[in-house]
């Protein structure tokens, strides 16, 4: 299936590549005792966009990356950021299963003997990031989630590498993801939306403030704590911004895309607003206002001509926030904390981590009893309909090997 959902047209050296990753990794998995699904297909939607839009033509095939590279310089080009250790570490972890599909690699549920605790660990191909020329982007996503700390941030526990893998460790959430819960109920009520609201909001106002957009902002990016609340994951796609900075990469994830990402920037920060108010239509209706197209072209075309109304089943107020949310025109939205705990939608809600987390959402344990829960949550090991991609365009290529500031 391609990002769209319909068949992909994969030439036969497509084929054979992507073949080749799925059985090293099944082989990979195997050694350490995992057992991969037979549906399981290791070639990730992300992988599919970036072959199509932002590949050089001299970027060597997966077989010389291993042969190219002197072993210290496939060690040393990934330091400081991930320091190296000589083996996945047997010793220290063992693993207890497989929990989802990434886009780069699989994350695996792991056990610390010594500390007696759980762990996700995203296990990422040397060759994969080498590959698809997101060296830096794959620093950026450690530096950022080591910066950062706050009560709706997922932490980052550890990182490291071996000679072909890294190897970025998170503490594991049993709740799962937003998405597993959206899928079993449908829709949310706007008092559970509203929850979610002001936790997310407070996250990107914290992030924000660091100077950091987190470019992802969609419900799959968004575990639970074991009471139900919000743990804002997955700092993939994420980068620093000085203030006033500009960003130009047309990268995310299609459907929670802001207008001027989708046209190639400039943009900045206002562009996780307008995703978290596509996530909060999601919620609240069950669809996208936009259902995903098959490149960000065509949905550009889609989003600009979309007069985003609101149902009538929203209250004015949460209606209102949504306007100001999805607003196209980026200095006009809503695109500060700040401006969100004013809005009337949240009057006598607490943007207090504490206070907020003081009651346990009892819908989502509700939900997370539920005997169909299992195979909800395990859509990592299946296509999935929906494009979670990640679509680069060649020009843009340079922002992402320059985090740190510029176009
Ligand atoms: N710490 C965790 N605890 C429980 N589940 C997790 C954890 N980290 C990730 N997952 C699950 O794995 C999925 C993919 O994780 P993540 O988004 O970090 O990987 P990714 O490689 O960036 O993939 P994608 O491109 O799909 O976002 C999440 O949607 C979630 O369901």
């Amino acid at each position: 299936m391609g990002a769209d959902g319909s068949k992909s047209s994969k030439n036969p050296a497509q084929h054979k590549e992507e073949s080749h990753y799925s059985s090293g990794w099944r082989g990979f998995l195997s050694s350490l005792g995992v057992s991969v699904p037979s549906g399981l297909h290791i070639g990730s939607r992300r992988m599919i966009q970036h072959k199509r839009t932002s590949v050089p033509e001299c970027v060597p095939g997966p077989e010389k990356l291993h042969t190219e590279w002197s072993l210290p310089n496939f060690i040393n080009m990934f330091l400081p950021e991930f320091p190296h250790r000589n083996v996945p570490g047997h010793e220290h972890f063992q693993i207890l299963g497989y929990v989802a599909k990434g886009s780069f690699g699989p994350i695996l549920k792991v056990k610390d003997k010594s500390k007696q605790k759980t762990y996700a660990v995203k296990v990422i191909p040397k060759s994969e990031i080498l590959r698809l020329g997101v060296l830096d982007q794959s620093k950026e996503e450690v530096i950022v989630q080591r910066q950062v700390c706050h009560p709706f941030v997922h932490d980052l526990q550890d990182c490291w590498q071996t000679q072909h893998h890294l190897y970025i460790m998170c503490e594991y959430c049993s709740t799962g993801d937003l998405y597993t819960y959206w899928e079993m109920i449908g829709q949310f009520g706007e008092d559970a939306v509203k929850v979610f609201a002001a936790e997310l909001g407070s996250a990107l106002g914290f992030l924000h403030d660091f100077g950091i957009i987190h470019r992802d902002i969609k419900m799959e990016n968004v575990l639970l704590s074991d009471q139900g609340h919000l743990r804002l994951a997955d700092f993939g796609l994420s980068r620093r911004l000085e203030c006033g900075g500009r960003a130009f990469t047309i990268c995310g994830t299609i459907q929670y895309m802001a207008p001027e990402v989708l046209s190639g920037g400039p943009y900045s920060h206002a562009a996780d607003w307008w995703s978290l108010g596509i996530l909060l239509y999601a919620m609240a209706t069950g669809k996208f206002p936009v259902p995903p197209e098959s490149d960000h072209c065509c949905m550009l075309r889609k989003v600009r001509c979309f007069p985003y109304e609101m149902p009538r089943s929203f209250s004015p107020p949460f209606a209102l926030l949504l306007t100001e949310l999805l607003c196209k025109t980026p200095t006009r939205r809503l695109r500060t904390l700040e401006r969100l705990k004013r809005q009337t939608f949240f009057r006598g809600t607490p943007f207090d981590s504490q206070l907020l987390q003081k009651s346990p959402m009892d819908l989502i344990l509700e939900l997370k009893k539920r005997p169909d829960r299992p195979a909800k949550a395990c859509r990592g090991v299946t296509l999935e309909p929906f494009p979670i991609s990640i679509s680069r365009d060649s020009s843009s290529n340079s922002t992402l090997r320059n985090p740190s500031g510029g176009p």
